[in-house]
């Protein structure tokens, strides 16, 4: 079963924690360990993007934390919620009430209209479809007036917009977001970061977003580094310049910018997982 960490209220002031997660693909000859001990804390209200050269397990780290896929060891808590223990019928109503998911392709379904994709975590959690909701959160990402169009009909960073908004509609307290600005234009990539940034500053929302792009990592609260599937390193109040120069020097050192200092111990902690275990918080918040 799930363990909530506040059972009143249902709210954590952590928004995910990850315990010495590994995750190791393949057979005993064929074997890549793309997370080789991970341990790190976000609270509650924080952006933070994630970055690494290619194959450091950015994707791997996402998938695990946002419960898609299973670490082979460790825990992973959301929003005060071990995911581990529950079946699959359990984490996947909890993926449906707690987690946005945003990724780079945009994964829209071209046979429903705008309003329709957006509607449908709503039907597929079983929750009411308040119509009202949808169309206000379109009109938050900008689309109020393409309620009917499909996806095809729109520009690339329109429909990353619709699943913004399909991310958004279930009011989820963690968004994940995969390369979000990946596939899109400059202006395209600096509105959906935008939208990004205001459910942070505006809704308290949490956002963990992978990115390849030190300009997309800037508009994050903090950025954490990896390689080789370890955490090496984390800037917190990033530019595009600083997190530029740190990727160019990643694996220099064996964990650069990782001081003993940041170490310490997260204030919220999750019933089961020793609080400091390793751990790796990241305390600035860009509200
Ligand atoms: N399903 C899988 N089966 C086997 N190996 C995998 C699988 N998914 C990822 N890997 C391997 O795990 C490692 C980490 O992959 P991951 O996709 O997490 O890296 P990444 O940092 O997101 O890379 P990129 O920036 O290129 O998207 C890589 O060596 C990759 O080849």
């Amino acid at each position: 079963m799930f363990r909530a960490h506040d059972a009143r209220t249902g709210a954590s002031a952590e928004a995910l924690r990850l315990v010495s997660v590994r995750k190791v693909y393949g057979t005993a000859e064929n074997q890549v360990t793309a997370l080789d001990g991970v341990s790190l804390s976000l609270p509650a209200g924080t952006f933070t993007a994630v970055m690494g050269p290619s194959g450091s397990g950015k994707s791997t780290l996402l998938q695990c934390a946002a419960g898609l896929d299973d670490p082979t060891s460790g825990i992973v808590a959301v929003d005060g919620a071990e995911l581990s223990g529950g079946g699959e019928a359990e984490l996947t109503r909890f993926r449906r009430r707690r987690i946005g998911f945003v990724f780079q392709q945009f994964n829209l379904l071209d046979t429903l209209t705008v309003l329709e994709n957006v509607t449908l975590p709503l039907r597929l959690s079983g929750k009411r479809v308040r119509r009202g909701r949808a169309e206000e959160t379109l009109a938050r990402v900008g689309l109020g007036e393409r309620l009917r169009h499909r996806p095809s009909e729109l520009s690339g960073g329109q429909q990353q917009r619709v699943a913004i908004a399909r991310a958004l509609v279930t009011e989820p307290n963690v968004i994940f977001a995969d390369e979000p600005t990946g596939a899109l234009d400059t202006a395209g990539a600096r509105n959906v970061l935008g939208l990004l940034q205001e459910a942070v500053q505006a809704y308290g929302q949490t956002v963990v977003m992978v990115t390849h792009d030190p300009v997309a990592a800037a508009y994050a609260g903090s950025v954490l580094f990896l390689a080789d599937g370890r955490l090496a390193g984390r800037i917190d109040g990033p530019t595009a310049e600083t997190v530029a120069a740190r990727m160019a020097h990643l694996g220099d050192e064996a964990q650069p910018g990782v001081h003993a200092e940041e170490g310490v111990h997260a204030e919220a902690g999750v019933r089961g997982i020793p609080a400091g275990v390793g751990e790796f918080p990241v305390r600035h918040s860009v509200r």
